[in-house]
């Protein structure tokens, strides 16, 4: 079974050694602002399968979404380490939400 990271080595195997017929290849062709069209038009996707009742259809928007968002991470030159290196430094701190205050005066 293919994880994150795994999958994100494999991007940038074909971004290294690209092959004809690859769907890898063929964004790192066309460039940054295609794969930032796609990471908008999956991330679209997912909010409509997750309004929508199937399950099945939502991991499957879910999957796409995390392919291209590594594609562009790809891309930027940003690897899974540093994602999971920001995280981390999340970790077990609370954040400062407060309600926002009703506007009353326009
Ligand atoms: N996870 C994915 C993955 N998720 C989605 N997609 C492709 O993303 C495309 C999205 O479909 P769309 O209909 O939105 O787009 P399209 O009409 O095909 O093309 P455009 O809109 O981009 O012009 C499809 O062609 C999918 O095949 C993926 N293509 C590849 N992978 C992984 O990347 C690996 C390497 O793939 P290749 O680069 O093709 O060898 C594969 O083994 C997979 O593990």
């Amino acid at each position: 079974m293919q994880n994150l990271d795994e999958l994100y080595q494999l991007i940038l195997d074909r971004k290294q050694n690209p092959q004809p017929g690859s769907y890898t290849k063929y964004l790192f062709d066309r460039g940054l602002d295609k794969i930032l069209k796609k990471v908008g038009e999956e991330a679209t996707e997912v909010v409509v399968a997750a309004k929508n009742e199937s399950d099945p259809e939502f991991i499957l928007e879910v999957a796409d979404l995390a392919y291209h968002v590594e594609v562009l991470m790809a891309e930027r030159g940003i690897t899974p380490d540093q994602i999971k290196k920001e995280l981390a430094g999340r970790e077990g701190k609370q954040s400062q939400y407060a309600d926002r205050k009703e506007i009353k005066n326009w």
